[in-house]
C-alpha cells in the first residue's frame, strides 16, 4: 500500500537538521545482509531502525535507512540520500558481484552526497573466510570492515564508529553542498508528493 511520505512524521527529514539526530543511510545488493533478516523477509522498501547512541558527552538519536537492494529499487530515490550524514555499503563475501556492484551505488551515493563519511562492509565472514582474500583494496580508500551480521563480529564497533564518523561531519559539514541540498529539498519534495511510487513505510 502506497502512502503518503509528507503524512508520516518519522519521513519528515527536516528533523536532521538539529544537532543530536543523525541519518545513516546503508546500500547494497539485494541478500548481502544489509538487515540481517531471513531471506523471504526482503526489504521491500524502506525501514528505520532506531538507535540512540552516546558521542562525546552528546546523547544522539540515530536513524539506520535501510532498503532493499533489489533491481527494481536500483535507483534510489533521491530522498533516501537526502540528508544522510553518514553511509554504510554491503557486500556479500560469497558473492563477488555485489562487491562489484558497490562501484555503481558508490557513484549514485556521491552523486548526492559527495562529502559523508562512508565505508564498506565485508559481510558473512563467518560462512567462507577464505573468499575474502581474492578481494582487492576497495579503489577509493574507503574504511573497510570485515563483519559477520549472523554471529556479531565487528558489528558494534562498525556501527560506533560510523556514528562518531556522522555526528563528526554533521559538525563540519561540506557547507556548499549542503547549501545546494537545501535548494534540491523543496524539488524532492514536490517529488514525493506528485508520484506514484512513494515509499512503503514498513516500520522501525
Ligand atoms: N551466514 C550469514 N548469513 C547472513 C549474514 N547476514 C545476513 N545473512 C543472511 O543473508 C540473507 C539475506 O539477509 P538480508 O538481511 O535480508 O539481506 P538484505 O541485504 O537486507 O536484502 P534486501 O532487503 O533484499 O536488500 C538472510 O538469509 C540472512 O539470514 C551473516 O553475517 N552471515
Ligand atoms: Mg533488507
Amino acid at each position: 500500500m502506497a502512502v503518503d511520505a509528507g503524512s508520516i512524521p518519522e519521513l519528515d527529514q527536516k528533523k536532521y537538521d538539529a544537532d543530536e539526530q543523525v541519518k545513516i543511510i546503508c546500500l547494497g545488493d539485494s541478500a548481502v545482509g544489509k538487515s540481517n533478516r531471513p531471506q523471504q523477509l526482503s526489504t521491500y522498501a524502506l525501514t528505520l531502525y532506531k538507535h540512540t547512541a552516546t558521542v562525546g558527552n552528546k546523547t544522539i538519536a540515530v536513524d539506520f535507512w535501510d532498503t532493499a537492494g533489489q533491481e527494481r529499487f536500483q535507483n534510489m530515490h533521491p530522498s533516501y540520500y537526502h540528508k544522510a550524514h553518514a553511509c554504510i555499503m554491503v557486500f556479500d563475501v560469497q558473492r563477488k558481484l555485489t562487491y562489484k556492484n558497490l562501484a555503481n551505488w558508490y557513484k549514485e551515493l556521491r552523486e548526492y552526497r559527495p562529502e559523508i563519511p562512508c565505508c564498506v562492509v565485508a559481510n558473512k565472514i563467518d560462512v567462507l573466510v577464505m573468499t575474502v582474500l581474492f578481494f582487492n583494496c576497495f579503489k577509493q580508500g574507503l574504511p573497510f570492515y570485515f563483519v559477520s551480521a549472523a554471529d556479531g563480529t565487528n558489528v558494534v564497533k562498525m556501527f560506533r564508529d560510523m556514528i562518531k564518523r556522522a555526528v563528526e561531519y554533521k559538525q563540519n559539514p561540506s557547507d556548499f553542498m549542503d547549501e545546494v541540498m537545501q535548494e534540491l529539498e523543496v524539488h524532492y519534495i514536490n517529488r514525493v508528493r506528485s508520484s506514484d511510487e512513494l515509499y512503503i513505510f514498513t516500520g522501525y
